[in-house]
């Protein structure tokens, strides 16, 4: 990836320019805008099945639990892809590791390494947060938009009012890194898995998420409603689901929580 200035704004030529014939259906499903409110809601409310939405900046990027996601301008990747499944797969709550992988794929792409996923679909470097995933349904669940939000370029300064450890690829690589070969990366190993995903193979998807891991065999403790449990991190299940060996080697399957690494272990 070559280097260029931090602040240049993206471009839906570049991207075209620079993505493989056949990944998308149609060159014109990618949407760039300088300003939206999030890359989510407009795939949500104007977006069509296919369709590719990226942002420049976000007025009011939204992360998961009804978060913030920090979004300012001209230096990360707010991307949405909007997706259309008939019928919804059995294993469509695997899509947002399924998404996951093909993120840290794309990274290995930019020679970015060193990363993995923390369970359900944070991408973290070095114990920090590097990106998120927020899958939303437009109404039904055959009709899904896949947001992905990568801090790129952003530097402390900018990144104040994040309230959890972050960092971004140009910290960890210390200089500034391209956005438009990130995003045509990041497309190019997304949308075939998301054409492959009605056919998900179980075996190479287990593979794939053990090598990404992070939580993989790490002491943790899960916060899932008003229950908290301790125990060992022992992958994912068929359903997407994280396995928590208790130490009366009871095993739980939790669809949803807030997990921390046990410090000290
Ligand atoms: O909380 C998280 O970890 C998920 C963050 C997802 C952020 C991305 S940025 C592009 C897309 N548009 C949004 O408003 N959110 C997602």
């Amino acid at each position: 990836m070559s280097r260029t200035e931090p602040f240049e704004p993206l471009r839906a030529s570049e991207i075209r320019r620079q993505l493989s014939t056949g990944v998308l259906w149609s060159l014109d499903e990618i949407y760039v805008f300088p300003e939206l409110e999030s890359t989510n809601a407009w795939a949500l409310q104007h977006g069509v099945c296919g369709d590719v939405c990226v942002a420049d900046q976000q007025t009011a990027g939204r992360g998961r639990r009804g978060r913030e996601w920090q979004s300012p301008a001209g230096m990360n990747v707010y991307l949405s892809v909007r997706w259309c499944f008939k019928p919804v797969p059995e294993h469509l709550p695997l899509l947002s590791l399924v998404t996951g992988l093909a993120v840290a794929d794309a990274l290995e792409d930019c020679a970015i390494h060193g990363h993995g996923l923390k369970w359900p679909n944070d991408v973290y470097y070095d114990g920090k947060k590097l990106g998120g995933i927020l899958l939303e349904a437009v109404g039904s669940l055959e009709d899904v938009v896949i947001g992905i939000g990568l801090n790129v370029n952003m530097l402390p300064a900018s990144g104040a009012a994040i309230d959890q450890p972050w960092t971004s690829l140009q910290q960890i690589r210390g200089e500034p890194v391209e956005r438009h070969a990130l995003i045509v990366a990041i497309l190019q190993r997304l949308i075939p898995r998301l054409k492959a995903f009605p056919r998900l193979d179980m075996t190479q998807f287990q593979h794939d998420w053990q090598h990404r891991d992070l939580l993989q065999g790490r002491e943790v403790l899960a916060h899932s409603g008003t229950e908290t449990l301790r125990g060992l991190a022992s992958g994912v299940d068929n359903r997407g689901q994280l396995r928590i060996t208790l130490h009366d080697g009871l095993i739980k399957n939790l669809s949803s929580a807030d997990v921390s690494v046990r410090l000290g272990m």
